[in-house]
């Protein structure tokens, strides 16, 4: 286990808002993340939400933006923001593109020689990131819930589908559904993964509700009607409701009348996602 490294602690809502340091195994690179706990993790464990952020972001944007605090203050609910990818690992080109590389990590695992040492986030999210959260926080590891938004929306769907029984609960904002039919995720698939589509299918969270044998799962999912990269048909939640029809899965989408694809959304939504979770994570 690495050691801990406190970057920052401000006290927020009755609890602490803290960014924390340690070097990752799974991405070999020292890695950021945010923690917040809430005022009732003084007086013992409490259950745990991650949170996965989307393209461009470091462990900071959902922490100023995503105006979660006092929710997660009022429910008792610890949230855990990981950075959307590992940082300085000085691979050729992996600060060259917003949508590939650095900050877009797409919560997979990568195949592909250039990529594979360091790209690794499902492994850093689903195991190094909660075992280091609950050796060293007030977290109950068996009531956790994950949520995200945009490119962190689709990892919060993926990684609860390939993983059943690791989250009890899961929501998303805007996700990227379908990203193997759309160019966001075409463009990272074709560079982690290479050019095998059926590879591509085991990080698709549309492909994967099909073969979902898990306990039983539902989605809750927030999607602005003026989001751009929705008219664009970067996020594709048609085809993940159609998937969850065809295959029983449950799968409530709300469409937000007015909403576009920015932290103002997400803000607009947030109380009601972490209500959401809370209600499941303590029953
Ligand atoms: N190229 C722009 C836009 C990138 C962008 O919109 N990123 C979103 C997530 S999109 C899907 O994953 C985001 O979270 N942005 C951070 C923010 O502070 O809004 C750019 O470089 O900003």
């Amino acid at each position: 286990m690495s050691t801990i490294n406190v970057i920052s602690t401000s006290k927020c809502f009755g609890g602490d808002q803290l960014v924390i340091s340690h070097d990752s195994t799974s991405l070999g690179c020292k890695m950021k993340f945010s923690i917040f706990l809430p005022p009732k993790s003084k007086d013992g464990k409490c259950p745990v939400l991650y949170f996965l952020s989307g393209l461009t972001c470091d462990e900071q944007v959902f922490i100023n933006k995503g105006g979660a605090q006092k929710a997660a203050a009022t429910y008792g609910i610890i949230i855990v923001g990981p950075d959307t990818s590992p940082r300085g690992c000085n691979i050729e080109g992996e600060t060259d593109d917003w949508d590939f590389g650095v900050g877009a990590g797409f919560y997979l695992d990568a195949t592909q020689e250039k990529w594979k040492k360091n790209y690794n986030m499902h492994t850093y999210v689903t195991q190094e990131l909660p075992c280091f959260v609950n050796a060293n926080f007030p977290a109950i590891p068996d009531r956790v819930a994950i949520s995200g938004y945009s490119m962190g929306g689709h990892g919060a769907l993926m990684l609860a589908l390939r993983n059943p029984g690791m989250y009890r609960s899961v929501s998303a904002f805007a996700p990227i559904c379908n990203p193997m039919n759309c160019p966001w995720g075409k463009k990272a698939f074709s560079g982690y993964l290479g050019p095998d589509i059926e590879t591509w299918k085991e990080w698709d969270a549309t492909e994967l509700v099909a073969k979902y044998k898990g306990p039983p799962l539902m989605f809750l999912i927030d999607q602005g009607k003026e989001d751009q990269y929705y008219k664009e048909k970067q996020l594709l939640p048609e085809n993940l409701t159609n998937a969850c029809l065809a295959n029983k899965f449950q799968c409530i989408t709300r469409y937000q009348e007015g909403y576009d694809h920015s932290f103002y959304f997400v803000k607009t939504f947030i109380e009601e996602h972490i209500k959401h979770h809370s209600e499941i994570l303590n029953s």
